[in-house]
């Protein structure tokens, strides 16, 4: 029987969470793995920080030592929750998993943070999940009535009953006979009683999922990562994405690999490419900063426009900016200067401290600026905050003109499979003409690259055939996995 060694840490919030609020924020989670390697834990809190832009709100780690599991978990940043060296030595063990919270399904609170430990009949388990399933409220209901008795507010936590429910012989089987059940995006891990770590990416594959390896660690040295960024930082080497609706199993018998939904297709998330990637990583063949690179260049061939100087919204509009200025020709400019000691706006709740968030994030550098015709590059527009105080900004600095240029289509509709996007009346494009929008945040102009300017950059000139390989309903409204726990009430009628 294995054995569970908490270490809590004994922070909690009060208040209310960010996904109680009605104009959520925006962002994801980010999750790692890693097998038959000394140092487990560690590795996988240098891992969880360089995937610290998935996810700000909560982290955590699970490690395995031979029959016990150990668990370390808090509110805050990775630095913050693994950054005592004493708690660091109590995650003993060769195998882990951690993972960086922003909440899709249930708030901010301790009780929510991942991974999820548990027992069941073959002993513990850990899971961590990045992406959220769309029918977790219509099974936990289900699961309620059939006594479950659940400990945090989170769609993960119905996988975990599943499992512990399913009848089926091994825990393979279980996993799979639980993934069946549930509808929505999951890139998951499980740290298993036998000494398994396990991966799998829900059949559309639509979240991230890449497999490395460490060197020097014998038969070992595996990891599962949700970017290849956070393979590098610990110097292990890329072997290749984890296929939509692959599952992998890695224990002493080395590397397994099982294909339980034969083959469904593929909509990887546009978005990633757009905004939630780190840009030095890789993802489905495509490094995430040339993709940007080049969705800039189109921008600039699609809607260039007379101008002095293009400025990025700085961080992620910065290679589509690279792009854009090295098409049109135009000097690129560090017109806005970032304070790098302030996260991703998006993190705090309230619209109030969210308005202060942009201000505080950044300022003018009126040296660029001054008498300027300023073409302005971010990646997009979700509820116009960020937009509406840079082109402020930039008139105050003395600009002679203000374009904005968006390497997204328009925002038109909320992310259900992982992406905490505000619900559509908060969406600014979903509500006006893009006309409308240009005069609502004081640009001159406003423009956003089209579908096939953006699928022209990701490498597919046939726009129809790549939207059938991405997820792109934020922009689109074509949602490809069944909102069963939304749309359940139509279903039923
Ligand atoms: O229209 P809004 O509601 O303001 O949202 C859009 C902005 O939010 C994101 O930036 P963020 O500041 O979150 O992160 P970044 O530093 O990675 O760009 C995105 O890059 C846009 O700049
Ligand atoms: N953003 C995510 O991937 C979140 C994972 C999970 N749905 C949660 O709420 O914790
Ligand atoms: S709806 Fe948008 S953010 Fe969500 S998975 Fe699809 S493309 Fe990505
Ligand atoms: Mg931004």
């Amino acid at each position: 029987m294995t054995k569970f060694i908490p270490h809590h840490k004994t922070s909690t919030t009060s208040g209310v969470s960010s996904a109680e609020l009605p104009g959520r924020p925006y962002e994801e989670c980010g999750v790692f793995g890693v097998w038959g390697a000394p140092d487990a834990s560690a590795l996988t809190a240098l891992g969880l920080h360089a995937l610290q832009h998935r996810g700000q709100e909560a982290a955590g780690i699970v490690s395995l030592d031979g029959g016990s599991f150990h668990q370390h978990k808090g509110l805050g940043l990775v630095g913050e929750v693994f950054g005592d060296e004493a708690v660091m030595s109590t995650l003993k063990g060769t195998a882990a998993i951690g993972h960086n919270r922003y909440a899709t399904t249930g708030g901010t609170h301790l009780r929510n943070v991942q991974p999820i430990y548990a027992d069941y009949a073959f002993g513990g388990m850990a899971v961590a999940h990045n992406g959220n399933l769309t029918n977790a409220a219509t099974l936990r209901r289900q699961l309620v009535q059939r006594g479950c008795i659940f400990q945090s507010g989170m769609d993960t936590e119905v996988f975990v009953h599943l499992i512990a429910l399913s009848t089926a012989p091994t825990i393979t089987d279980r996993l799979i006979e639980a993934a069946r059940q549930v509808k929505g995006a999951y890139s998951l891990l499980a740290l298993l009683p036998d000494g398994t770590l396990a991966g799998m990416r829900d059949p559309l594959g639509v979240r991230p999922l890449v497999l490395g390896r460490l060197p020097d660690c014998g038969e070992g040295g595996w990891v599962l990562a949700s970017e290849t960024s956070a393979l590098d930082i610990i110097g292990a080497e890329f072997i290749r994405d984890i296929e939509a609706g692959e599952l992998v199993i890695i224990n002493k018998e080395g590397i397994k690999s099982l294909r339980p939904f034969g083959a469904q297709g593929n909509r990887f998330c546009v978005f990633e490419y757009i905004y939630f990637a780190r840009p030095d990583s890789i993802l489905e063949g495509h490094p995430v900063y040339t993709a940007r690179t080049r969705i800039g260049r189109e921008l600039a061939r699609e809607s260039g426009v007379a101008a002095d100087v293009v400025v990025p919204v700085p961080d992620s509009g910065v290679p589509s900016a690279i792009g854009y200025a090295a098409e049109s020709g135009i000097p690129f400019e560090l017109g806005i200067i970032r304070n790098h000691y302030i996260g991703r706006t998006f993190i705090e709740p309230t619209d109030q401290i969210r308005n202060l968030g942009v201000k505080m994030k950044h300022s003018a550098n009126k040296a660029v600026l001054a008498g300027k015709r300023v073409v302005l590059i971010d990646d997009s527009i979700v509820r116009g905050t960020t937009s509406r105080k840079i082109v402020d900004m930039v008139r105050a600095a003395g600009a002679a003109e203000v374009h904005m240029r968006i390497a997204s289509p328009p925002t038109k509709h909320p992310c259900y499979y992982g992406i905490d996007t505000p619900s559509e009346n908060h969406l600014l494009a979903a509500r006006h003409t893009v006309e409308e929008m240009a005069e609502l945040i004081g640009a001159d102009s406003l423009a956003f690259i089209s579908f096939d300017g953006l699928y022209k950059a990701l490498g597919d000139e046939d726009q129809r055939e790549a939207a059938n390989r991405y997820c792109d309903a934020c922009f689109t409204g074509d949602y490809p996995i069944t909102l069963v726990d939304r749309d359940g009430h139509l279903l039923q009628a």
